[in-house]
């Protein structure tokens, strides 16, 4: 039986650009484009069909910062799929972010530059809002709704003869200081795209904790800095035309500036063609691109503990256990 693989927001960027490469490397492969803009999703399609006539590309329709959306999308998966092997949870948003300039001058000019520009930090807020189901959007977005997919999906997932890998799209600008346990939905701060990669680090590993047991296996990547829709949405694009050629330039210094969705999509690709019994659950897999244009991979240790990790996956299923509650009494 050919290979089940589940990517959410494959409707463009990094994940569009995924589903376009593990065509390629398995053009058998059965493909589910989980999206929440179907016009966009069908438009992917109609592309990977275009380059792969005979490949086995379905849609479904999911909006990951809405529980119900969630939970639907999850009971039609489990109609249609007997077992999923990869899932890749890739949606992910940063709502209107701020540049904070005066830092990226400071940045440029300290010794501090490399890391600055290739984590963005000290460089970026974002103003976040609240949700239909009450909770705050970048974090129901990035992670939560995607926590409750693959929580609805166990009997998918759990099969010990079978192994099934979860990967999850996280970033170089995770930074544990951003993330706080007793706010980890990042009401207060002004860095909840930073909290909520922190948080998938952390879920990553705790997931693997409690399952590999049972054949599941959890992996985080960092697709570098890929110009994106997500990205495009920082500056106005008249500053981006401005900042293209210093942007291309910016690989003399940083391996991190894959730029296109092709090259950001590396770290993904490498995961898809790994025995997951031989991964690290405490390492980032980081896509890297050389001057010449030249992918890789680079596997780097995360900053968190287990203990931390554990104790986030039990608030987690608490505040599951809240909104499905909040959700069956209505
Ligand atoms: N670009 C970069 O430099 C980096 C990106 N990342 C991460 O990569 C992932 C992909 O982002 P990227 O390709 O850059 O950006 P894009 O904006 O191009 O892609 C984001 C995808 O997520 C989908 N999405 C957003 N919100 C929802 C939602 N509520 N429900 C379902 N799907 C949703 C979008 O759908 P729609 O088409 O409908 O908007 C789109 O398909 C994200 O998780 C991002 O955080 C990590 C590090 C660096
Ligand atoms: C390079 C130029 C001289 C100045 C560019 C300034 C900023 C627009 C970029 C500097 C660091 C970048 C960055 C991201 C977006 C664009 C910058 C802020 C990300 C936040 C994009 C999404 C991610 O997940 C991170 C890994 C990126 C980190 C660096």
């Amino acid at each position: 039986m050919e290979a089940v693989v589940l990517v959410t927001g494959a409707s463009s960027g990094i994940g569009s650009a995924l589903c376009k490469r593990l065509l390629q490397e398995a053009p058998k492969v059965r493909l589910c484009l989980a999206c929440r803009n179907m016009q966009k999703a069908a438009a992917t399609k109609a592309v990977l069909l275009t380059a792969h006539p005979a490949a086995q590309v379905t849609l479904l329709q999911v909006d990951v910062s809405s529980l119900e959306s969630v939970l639907r999308a999850a009971s039609e998966i489990q109609c249609r799929f007997q077992h999923l092997d990869y899932v890749f949870l890739n949606a992910g948003i940063m709502p209107n972010a701020h540049l904070n300039f005066k830092a990226l001058v400071a940045g440029v000019l300290s010794g501090k530059v490399v890391h600055m520009l290739s984590t963005a930090e000290g460089l970026l807020t974002q103003e976040d809002s609240v949700t239909a189901d009450g909770l705050q959007k970048v974090f129901e977005t990035n992670l939560f709704g995607h926590f409750i997919l693959i929580r609805q999906l166990e009997p998918l997932l759990c099969c010990s003869e079978k192994p099934t890998q979860l990967i999850w799209t996280s970033s170089n600008n995770a930074r544990k200081s951003a993330f706080n346990l007793t706010d980890y939905q990042h009401s207060k701060g002004k860095e909840s795209y930073s909290s909520s990669k922190y948080a998938s680090d952390l879920v990553s590993v705790a997931l693997n904790k409690h399952f590999n047991k049972q054949g599941l296996y959890s992996s985080v990547v960092c697709p570098g800095i890929v110009m994106t829709n997500l990205t495009y949405g920082i500056l106005p694009s008249f500053f981006w035309k401005l900042l293209m050629p210093i942007i291309w330039m910016m690989r003399f210094i940083a391996k991190t500036y894959t730029l296109t969705p092709h090259n950001g999509a590396e770290a993904q690709v490498w995961l898809f063609k790994q025995k997951p019994e031989s991964l690290d659950a405490l390492v980032k897999y980081h896509s890297c691109t050389t001057l010449w244009g030249k992918t890789y991979v680079e596997p780097r240790k995360m900053d968190v503990d287990e203990e931390t990790a554990e104790i986030f996956y039990q608030k987690l299923l608490e505040l599951e256990k809240q909104v499905l509650a909040r959700l069956n009494a209505h």
